[in-house]
């Protein structure tokens, strides 16, 4: 836990494009896109603050739903939405939506604030008052939120800074939820979970050890791998060969989901339905167990996805 605050009131910056040596930053209405000189891109939503695409060599890296509602009615099916501040069933015992109500509010942005020779970062804030009327009050606490978004020229970082702006502790779980865009599926080769004890959703949360070296998608599948070494990458390979590995800062858990064709029927903003074989989700997060953080304390965690 680091203790030091950072301020939310950073003034916002207005819509329209800024121009740098490192690429362009463009703010329009309802989203960010980030441009490197050197042609990757990303767009990030304001709402849920959800990373809808990750362009490098024109090439799209995240799967999105062609139904994804991307104008604010409906979490978005696909990119990377962020789960705050509780994962899955966890979210009715606090009578909030499911994963929470980071995905599904307004964030502001913040502005582009870029250290890295070549990199850019964008940042975005959520307070109480940018959550939904309907939800305000549901989640009493006071807190603070600044996710950084970073695109550099082979990789995508995202970083979340929680803040505990009252005196009292509280606890969030966490998670990026991103659906990676893969060639084939059930070709897909999932490793560095090896040992690590995970629970299975689809076989009713019954717990079990990876016994294997690569994790496969057979079926439908979600599982919660809790406490893998964060020394661990998890690297995606398709077809034998590694395409994205993920780096965690902070973040213990993984979770590995493919809903198949028997779960992409049961949802209805997931088409094509046979999108399940383009996509698979390996979610960094804090998800097996809550984390507490102190009144005044701060809290970061966050993810590198490289291209291999
Ligand atoms: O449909 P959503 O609310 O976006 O959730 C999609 C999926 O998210 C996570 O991966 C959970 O482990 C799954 O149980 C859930 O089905």
């Amino acid at each position: 836990m680091v203790s030091k605050k950072t301020p939310l009131s950073i003034p916002v910056p207005s819509a329209g494009e800024v121009r740098s040596a490192k690429g362009s930053v463009d703010l329009s209405s309802d989203r960010v896109r980030v441009t490197l000189k050197t042609g990757e891109s990303i767009e990030v939503l304001l709402y849920g603050a959800t990373v809808t695409s990750w362009k490098v060599d024109g090439e799209e890296k995240l799967w999105v739903s062609e139904a994804a509602k991307l104008d604010g009615t409906k979490p978005v099916r696909g990119g990377i939405p962020l789960v705050f501040p509780c994962f899955g069933p966890n979210s009715s015992a606090l009578n909030l939506p499911q994963h929470g109500f980071a995905r599904l509010s307004n964030w502001s942005f913040l502005g582009e604030n870029s250290e890295e020779p070549s990199s850019v970062q964008v940042d975005f804030g959520l307070s109480p008052s940018n959550i939904p009327d309907e939800l305000k009050g549901k989640w009493d606490q006071n807190f603070g939120l600044i996710y950084s978004v970073i695109l550099g020229q082979k990789t995508l970082q995202t970083k979340l800074v929680v803040q505990n702006e009252g005196e009292e502790k509280w606890e969030f779980q966490v998670l990026f939820h991103t659906y990676f865009k893969v060639s084939n599926a059930e070709k897909v080769s999932i490793k560095g979970l090896k040992d690590v004890t995970y629970t299975d959703k689809v076989l009713g949360g019954t717990t079990a050890s990876e016994d294997n070296e690569s994790v496969t998608i057979t079926g439908e599948t979600d599982r919660v791998y809790a406490k893998v070494p964060t020394d661990r990458e998890t690297v995606i390979e398709q077809d034998g060969k590694a395409v994205f590995s993920v780096k965690r800062k902070n973040l213990e858990d993984v979770v590995v989901w493919n809903p198949h064709a028997a779960g992409a029927e049961k949802i209805g903003d997931f088409e094509p339905k046979e999108g399940w074989k383009e996509m698979v989700c390996v979610e960094a997060g804090s998800v097996g167990e809550w984390t507490t953080i102190e009144g005044g304390s701060v809290w970061e965690g966050g993810q590198i996805i490289t291209l291999a």
